[in-house]
């Protein structure tokens, strides 16, 4: 770093001081924060993404966007340049960074990483940051913050991509880096021409089948519910009714979207008993998370969810119908056995990891926060990673997909039309359809649509592929807490010492019990979950488990 480098981030920084007495750190979700209090922090993380990109010699995303939190709240986070989350070396970095309250200091700090991490300044490419930003109010002014950062590092050029769901930056990010065409039409253009792909390869049963046409969608007030507007323009195929579109005057995650509704069980404003029976989904504040609900004729107020892990059910029962045919085709000279696997976190519900091993399905547990689920299911040839909340996708394996490239070649010359032909190229449709950057929820939302209707399949259909435990997800504020440290993703208590041989005794005495805890990620609190076989049961075993989590560990007086 030379003189200039220096006293450009020396001067720049002088305009945003870090709020006094506030310590943030770089979690499963980036930094996040009361709106108000994140100019500096998001100044800072403009100055990381520039670093990063030149460190990569790529094109790097920063997202703002608090996601499900209050509309007050925003934040802001990093795209890799495979579109994936930063890499977690780089967060403690992240978290010095936005911490250092001395702009003298923080220019030391960042030269110092510069040399450890042997950035480039003088590179090939200069640095170059993709933004987006979500449609929370806050957003334009720590977008102006973001681009002060980036300008911060000599050379560094800064696009603004404008309002988009977070899938969308991560999906423009990975193509960018792939030199493939990455504005928001082609985004929207993938995905249209894979869907109509999947559509066109719909089996003909000579029958009627049993899905339903509508499909009523809670946008969560937010910037998934804009651009499914714009998606529903394009698409003749289906029959999707917004609401919660952000134009109705609701507020963005009040009683709506994708986490009120998986956390709740509850119906998101805007949808009532005229609503029982048909197809629901619910996206979250940044259209990443994805929920099918039903709203049941006699008590509308609570309702069937059908969530994330349903969600992987559906796609792994497809991806292996489509494998299993390939493999029939035992007469080819281009065979191959892939290794289809699911990967889930604890907070999947244990009906469906049951019902995913006996599909035949390797099922992986991963600690939760998506950028643990991705890293394992990149393991796979196709890896299909969900968190119950309705966050995930589907991954392909480079190798997978250029033998699954070749043997489409090869029965284009041997079985045009047959069976094989057709599942080879749903296979390649998937993989484009599904954005395999991050979880998103309008691609997930298409892909769950074809299938059911690959499948012949109602929303209640799909729900009866197995049948969840009952379950319950308590929080407890306790003074500290870090003081609950996890192992074996997150499914044991390792410290406080004896707190998981409490829980164990307590888990005992419910038939199916299971019971964890753990310390949130972006929230002050200790998460405690339970299921049992009944709900009374499930409720009994989370209560007692959050009074342990209080005896443990709550504030004491003294
Ligand atoms: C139980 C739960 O839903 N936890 C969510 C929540 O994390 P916590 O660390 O539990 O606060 O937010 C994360 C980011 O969106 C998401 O990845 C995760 O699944
Ligand atoms: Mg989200």
């Amino acid at each position: 770093m030379n003189e200039d480098q220096k006293s450009l981030i020396l001067k720049s920084s002088s305009h945003f001081p870090p709020p006094p007495g506030v310590k943030l750190s770089y979690g499963t979700a980036g930094f996040r924060a009361d709106a108000s209090i994140l100019q500096s922090t998001v100044y800072r993380v403009g100055i990381l993404a520039a670093l990063r990109s030149l460190k990569t010699q790529c094109v790097i995303g920063l997202m703002i966007t608090a996601s499900h939190n209050k509309v007050t709240d925003n934040g802001v986070k990093i795209a890799d340049p495979s579109g994936g989350m930063l890499s977690q070396d780089w967060e403690p970095f992240s978290d010095q960074l936005a911490n250092e309250p001395d702009p003298q200091s923080l220019v030391s700090l960042i030269e110092e990483f510069v040399k450890k991490e042997r950035i480039p300044f003088n590179g090939k490419h200069p640095a170059e940051v993709l933004l987006g930003r979500d449609t929370r109010p806050s957003g334009e002014s720590l977008l102006e913050a973001a681009k002060q950062g980036i300008s911060a590092v000599v050379g560094a050029v800064a696009h603004d991509m404008g309002i988009l769901t977070t899938p969308q930056l991560h999906w423009m990010v990975r193509a960018r880096n792939k030199g493939l065409k990455a504005t928001e039409s082609d985004y929207f253009e993938q995905l249209l021409s894979s869907f109509r792909c999947l559509m066109n390869l719909i089996p003909d049963r000579g029958t009627s089948n049993e899905t339903e046409d509508k499909l009523i969608v809670d946008g969560a007030n937010g910037v998934g519910g804009e651009k499914l507007e714009v998606i529903k323009e394009k698409l003749n195929e289906l029959d999707i009714e917004v609401r919660n579109s952000g134009k109705e005057g609701g507020v963005l995650n009040e009683g709506v979207g994708a986490d009120f509704v998986q956390k709740e069980k509850v119906v998101p404003h805007g949808f009532g008993s005229n609503h029982a029976g048909i197809r629901c989904a619910s996206l979250d504040g940044d259209a990443d998370r994805l929920v099918y609900f039903l709203v049941p004729p006699n008590n509308c107020s609570k309702i069937d969810l059908v969530d994330g892990d349903k969600i992987l059910s559906l796609f792994a029962v497809f991806i292996k119908e489509q494998l299993s045919i390939l493999e029939e085709d035992t007469k080819g000279s281009n065979n191959y056995k892939a290794r289809l696997g699911a990967v889930q976190t604890a907070y999947a519900n244990g009906a469906s990891t049951y019902y995913l091993r006996h599909l035949g399905l390797e099922v992986a547990l991963a600690p939760t926060g998506v950028k643990f689920l991705h890293e394992k299911a990149a393991q796979y040839d196709i890896g299909i990673y969900f968190e119950a909340n309705g966050h995930g996708t589907i991954l392909f394996s480079e190798r997978f997909l250029s033998w699954l490239e070749d043997k489409n070649q090869e029965l284009s010359s041997t079985h045009e039309g047959s069976e094989q032909k057709k599942a080879a190229l749903r296979l390649l449709a998937v993989s484009k359809l599904i954005n395999q950057a991050v979880g998103d929820a309008l691609s997930g939302l298409l892909l769950v649509e074809t299938i059911l209707r690959h499948m012949g399949w109602s929303i209640h259909q799909w729900n009866a592929l197995y049948q969840d435990l009952p379950s319950r997800q308590l929080k407890v504020k306790v003074g500290d807490r870090t003081a609950v440290v996890t192992a074996n993703a997150e499914t044991v208590a390792v410290k406080p010492p004896g707190i998981q041989e409490a829980i164990n005794v307590e888990t005992a005495k419910y038939p199916n019990g299971r019971s964890f805890i753990r310390p949130s990620g972006t929230e002050d609190v200790v998460r405690v979950y339970a299921e049992a076989s009944t709900q009374e049961a499930a409720d009994k075993l989370a209560n007692s488990v959050a009074e342990l989590v209080d005896r443990f560990l709550g504030f004491r007086s003294s």
